[in-house]
Order: structure tokens, then C-alpha cells, then sequence
């Protein structure tokens, strides 16, 4: 029994949320905050679970479990995804609506964090019964939900048609057509151009941004992609039209390395149906011995859950590393790059691109073309200026940085409020 509460009480302690809470102590801390701040802000202020029946296929009825939770609300509604997943839990969804907030923050958008999740695996269910929990989901959360309180948007595999269900379900109850609080919708349906691209297009753009900060000129820059997937192979495209050199790329097999510039359309072309392609080349090498090569700039959105070693850390020899995967890096590892000079973007500036487009696409009147990504471009690089200052002013390494730009807001509008 004994081994059994030191387990949990390791896994509380590793738990994401427990993690998130530390970071912004940390953070408040370094701001001059008590710790009456961080008791408000580390829980979010509103938890809902609901019990969702469906009706399957064979006829029998499955009990489903849905969340909804809304961090803080001192800055303006809630803004965030829902989740399906079988593992997904309410801590986890805490989590997550905590982390939304610190995007917000970090990308200055009059929003606060909130997070949904289902807890089901949709790939096991059919087309019809994802349609109806989608709609169960909704109408168990829709008296929790409004323009002015929380802004639900699309997250892992809630696709254009479930955001649409959802939003087809939604207008059903509320009898309006109130589109601005349901983002991700499909374009007929008031969604935006340029989200499917954002997380990438959102990389370009602070790729290039930190590049220009370094003073290195983009057709004197050579780059390092980990992870050839959506993200990696947008970002690569994106990089090598603006005149970057692109040196290497990896995947799930292996890695390829040319300094003189791999052919980034002709690597895209062999992929196989797994989406590998480093597996056709002989000369492939590991992902760690591609790490040690010469670039200027490495973007890992590699779709692993590991973490650089610090093996990884002491060969990195670019200057930039940006961080397009949750956890890829431990604060040790970006304190060490961050000491040796490396300009190490977090993954809270870069997932925050997917926040911003929610958020342009639910204050939008009108369907917007490529001025989606001009005012993406403006928001990102104003939140990068605003990290590098607070890394500078405070003497603390890019995360830690990011981390406080994204509380701060919170804290003082709190505080104003009176809540604290
Ligand atoms: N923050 C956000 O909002 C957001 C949005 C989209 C993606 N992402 C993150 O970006 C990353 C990539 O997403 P994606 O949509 O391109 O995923 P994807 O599945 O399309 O691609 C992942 C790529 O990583 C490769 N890969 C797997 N293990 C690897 C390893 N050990 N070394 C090198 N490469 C490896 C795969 O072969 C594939 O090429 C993920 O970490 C994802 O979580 C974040």
C-alpha cells in the first residue's frame, strides 16, 4: 500500500498541472507577487464535469464523461480547445486551461485560459456517434458557455466538423447565430483562412524574427528541422522560399544532412505513407548526431515525447532553437543555451499562434484572407520583443521569460479587480 501512495504521490508530483503551478509561483515571485496571487491564479476558477449519454450504433447507450474549465475571467472571457481523448483527465484539462491562459497572456489578446475535453477514443466511434457526442457534449456545457464567458476552439482531433456540430448545436439552443464564440469552424460557416497553417506560419514568422535579431541574413542562414510532419515540412517550405538553406531534416526513422541544402519539394514527394523519407536514403544518421551539426537555427517539431538529453544540449551548436512541441526542452537545458548565448523560443510563444487565430477568427466580422497572418505576424513578434526584454530586464533565460509575460496581465487585472 505503502509503494502504491509514494507512486501516486511521484505522479501528483509530475503531473503537468502540479508542473504549470510551480512555474507560475516562480513567475509571481520574480514579479514581486505574495503568495495570495498564486493561490487565486494556480486553480482555475470554474471546474464543470457532466455525464454525457449516446445512443450507439448496436443500439446499447454508453455514459460518457465531458469537462469544461475557465481559468480566470479577470481579462475577458475564456478561450480554449476541446479535447477528445481516452486518458484525458480533469486535472489535465486544468492544466491545459491554465496553459491557454499564459498564451494569452504571453500573445496579449483580452482572453483568459479555458480547456474542454471528452474523454473517449473517436477513433473506435463511427461518424454518426461522434455526431451525437459532439452534440451531447454541448448541450451538457452550453449554460456554461457564451461569447461573453468562454470561447470554445478546435484541439488534437477536433476537426472543422465536429467544431461545426458543435456550432450547429449550439445555435439550436442558444436560437441565434452566434458564431464568435466557436472558432474552427468551417470557412462557409464563418471560420477563418490561415488556421490550419498557424502553428507552422506561426514558427516562420518568429524563425525569421529571431533571425533578424541575431543580425543573420535569411540567405546566409542555415536550418535544422526535426520532425517532417505538418508542422516540420510547413516550416521547411515556409524558410527555403524566404531564401534559408535548409541543412537537415529528421523523422521518426533517422536524419539527412547536406551543407549544401537538402531539396526540401523533392523530400516532401518521397514520403512514404507513414510520412517517412529518411528511410530511403543509405546515408541517413541519428536525430542526435544531426543535432551536433552546423546550423545557425534548429525548429524541433519532432512529434515524439522526448526531451533534448544533455548530451543534445552541449553539441547544439546554432543559435536559435525554437521549441515547436510541448516539453521538448527542460528549464535546465534552456538555462544551459540560454548561458552559452542560444536564443531558445518557447513552446508557450510558438502553440500560442493557435490561440491567436481563435481569437481573430471569433472577433472577425468578415472572412478574412492573408490578413489573418499580417496581424499574426504583428502579434507574434510584438510577444517575442516583449519575452527578449523580460529575459534582459530580469536576467532570466527565454522560458522563464515567457512564462512571466504570460502572468502578468492576469495578476494585475486581479489584483485591480479587487480578488486579491
Ligand atoms: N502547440 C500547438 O498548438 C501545436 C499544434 C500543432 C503541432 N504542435 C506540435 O508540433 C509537433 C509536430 O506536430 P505535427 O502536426 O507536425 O505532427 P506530425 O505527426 O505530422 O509529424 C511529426 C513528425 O515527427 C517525426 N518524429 C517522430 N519521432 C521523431 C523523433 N524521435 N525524431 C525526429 N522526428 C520524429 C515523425 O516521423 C513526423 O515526421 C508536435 O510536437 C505537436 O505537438 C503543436
Amino acid at each position: 500500500m505503502g509503494g502504491e501512495s509514494e507512486l501516486d504521490s511521484d505522479k501528483e508530483k509530475s503531473h503537468r498541472l502540479t508542473i504549470i503551478q510551480a512555474l507560475m509561483a516562480s513567475s509571481l515571485k520574480k514579479w514581486g507577487y505574495g503568495p495570495q496571487v498564486h493561490a487565486l491564479l494556480k486553480e482555475p476558477l470554474r471546474t464543470l464535469a457532466v455525464r454525457i449519454p449516446i445512443k450507439l450504433d448496436s443500439g446499447e447507450t454508453k455514459i460518457f464523461t465531458g469537462f469544461r474549465v475557465q481559468h480566470n475571467d479577470a481579462i475577458g472571457p475564456g478561450i480554449g480547445g476541446v479535447r477528445l481523448h481516452p486518458e484525458v483527465t480533469e486535472k489535465d484539462v486544468q492544466a491545459q486551461a491554465i496553459w491557454t491562459s499564459l498564451q494569452a497572456g504571453v500573445i496579449d489578446i483580452p482572453y483568459g485560459g479555458a480547456s474542454g475535453a471528452i474523454v473517449c477514443n473517436p477513433m473506435e466511434l463511427s461518424f454518426r456517434e461522434l455526431e451525437a457526442l459532439s452534440r451531447g457534449y454541448i448541450r451538457a456545457i452550453v449554460s456554461f458557455i457564451d461569447p461573453t464567458k468562454d470561447v470554445i476552439a478546435p484541439d488534437g482531433v477536433t476537426n472543422t466538423q465536429i467544431m461545426a456540430w458543435i456550432l450547429d448545436e449550439c445555435s439550436r439552443l442558444k436560437t441565434d447565430h452566434s458564431p464568435g464564440f466557436i472558432s474552427g469552424n468551417p470557412l462557409i460557416l464563418d471560420g477563418s483562412l490561415g488556421r490550419e497553417a498557424a502553428v507552422g506560419k506561426g514558427i516562420s514568422i518568429i524563425a525569421k524574427s529571431a533571425a533578424k535579431r541575431k543580425k543573420l541574413p535569411l540567405e546566409k542562414t542555415c536550418a535544422i528541422i526535426q520532425g517532417f510532419g505538418n508542422v516540420g515540412t510547413y516550416v521547411a517550405n515556409t524558410l527555403n522560399d524566404a531564401g534559408v538553406t535548409i541543412v537537415g531534416i529528421s523523422d521518426g526513422h533517422g536524419a539527412l544532412y547536406d551543407p549544401e541544402g537538402l531539396d526540401v519539394g523533392d523530400l516532401m514527394d518521397r514520403r512514404d505513407s507513414f510520412g517517412m523519407v529518411t528511410n530511403v536514403f543509405k546515408k541517413s544518421i541519428s536525430k542526435h548526431e544531426l543535432l551536433a551539426k552546423d546550423c545557425d537555427l534548429i525548429v524541433d517539431s519532432s512529434g515524439d515525447q522526448k526531451k533534448l538529453t544533455t548530451q543534445d544540449v552541449e553539441a547544439i551548436k546554432a543559435s536559435i532553437f525554437i521549441e515547436a512541441g510541448k516539453g521538448k526542452i527542460t528549464g535546465e537545458a534552456s538555462e544551459r543555451l540560454h548561458q552559452r548565448g542560444t536564443c531558445v523560443i518557447p513552446v508557450l510563444l510558438t502553440g500560442a499562434a493557435n490561440t491567436a487565430v481563435s481569437y481573430l477568427e471569433g472577433v472577425q466580422k468578415n472572412i478574412w484572407t492573408e490578413e489573418v497572418h499580417n496581424k499574426l505576424e504583428e502579434m507574434l513578434e510584438r510577444a517575442l520583443t516583449f519575452i527578449v526584454d523580460a529575459s534582459y530586464n530580469h536576467d532570466v533565460n527565454m522560458h522563464e521569460a515567457a512564462q512571466m509575460i504570460g502572468i502578468q496581465k492576469l495578476a494585475v487585472a486581479s489584483c485591480l479587480r479587487g480578488w486579491v
